[in-house]
């Protein structure tokens, strides 16, 4: 069992909580979203937030890896996230650079792997530079899987797999009537995740009660969690509240 304090927002006593381990979720998805308000907040500009937020990522990934999750998968930037200032979308797309400085060797000591989906090639060079480096330096890496979503969305990304299936249909070697969810399964991003692709639960942050074109065929039967804190507030208390929350909702008995 993993215990953590909780305060209780009706009563406001604090309380010890009890994890079943035996039903931690085996595929998280988080929707890292305040980064701009937690500046905002604190006077600060909303760069701020991402720099913080990054720290974030490690800490979560940390708690995650070490609660036993297989897959974390984090929503770094979405497709229409290029519609934001210059400035700011320059400022984010350095944070993959400095990730891999300053916290792959971490995350190998963890033993965790760097899994990106997204269209990446849109990127800019350095950008793909430093995934692609995480992604070859904890390769070996056999524990968790820290999947970032970047430059990703939901809908491109089942319009790529129907793309793809139109032309496997146009080229004879496939027949219309064989399309099934495992054929869309197999085209879309998560599909080397195999058995783990499909988040058990769904965590978005800061409030906000929305998905954002974020994993749209894969959380057809996620588990969805709101919580009110900023991303640079959450924390490994954070998780283990929307895990508990989860475990409420999925709870196991015996061996179902
Ligand atoms: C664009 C962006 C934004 C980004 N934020 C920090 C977290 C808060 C939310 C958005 C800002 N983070 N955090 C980690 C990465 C990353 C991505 C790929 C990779 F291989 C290694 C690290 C990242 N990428």
């Amino acid at each position: 069992m993993f215990s953590f304090l909780n305060k209780n927002q009706s009563t406001g006593e604090v309380e010890e909580l009890q994890l079943d381990e035996a039903n931690i979720p085996a595929h998280v998805a988080i929707i890292m979203d305040g980064n701009g308000r937690w500046a905002q907040q604190r006077h600060l500009p909303r760069i701020a937030g991402h720099k913080q937020g990054m720290d974030t990522v490690k800490t979560v990934a940390t708690a995650a890896s070490h609660l036993g999750v297989k897959v974390l998968t984090l929503y770094a930037f979405s497709t229409e996230n290029w519609k934001r200032p210059t400035a700011e979308v320059n400022y984010l797309m350095k944070l993959p650079v400095d990730f891999f400085g300053a916290f792959v060797p971490d995350l190998i000591k963890n033993n965790i792997r760097v899994k990106v989906m997204g269209y990446t090639d849109k990127l800019p060079a350095a950008t793909q530079k430093a995934v692609r480096d995480a992604i070859a330096d904890t390769q070996h890496c056999t524990g968790m899987v820290l999947n970032f979503a970047l430059n990703y969305g939901g809908r491109a990304e089942i319009v790529t797999a129907v793309q793809n299936l139109a032309e496997e249909v146009k080229a004879g070697r496939l027949d219309p009537s064989a399309i099934d969810e495992a054929s869309i399964d197999q085209q879309l991003m998560t599909a080397d995740l195999d058995e783990l692709r499909d988040p058990d639960l769904l965590i978005r942050t800061s409030g906000e009660e929305r998905l954002s074109n974020f994993m749209l065929w894969q959380v057809a039967y996620s588990e969805f969690v709101f919580t009110q804190q900023h991303w640079p507030d959450f924390d490994q208390t954070a998780l283990e509240q929307a895990i508990y929350e989860y475990q409420q909702r999925h709870r196991r008995f015996g061996g179902l």
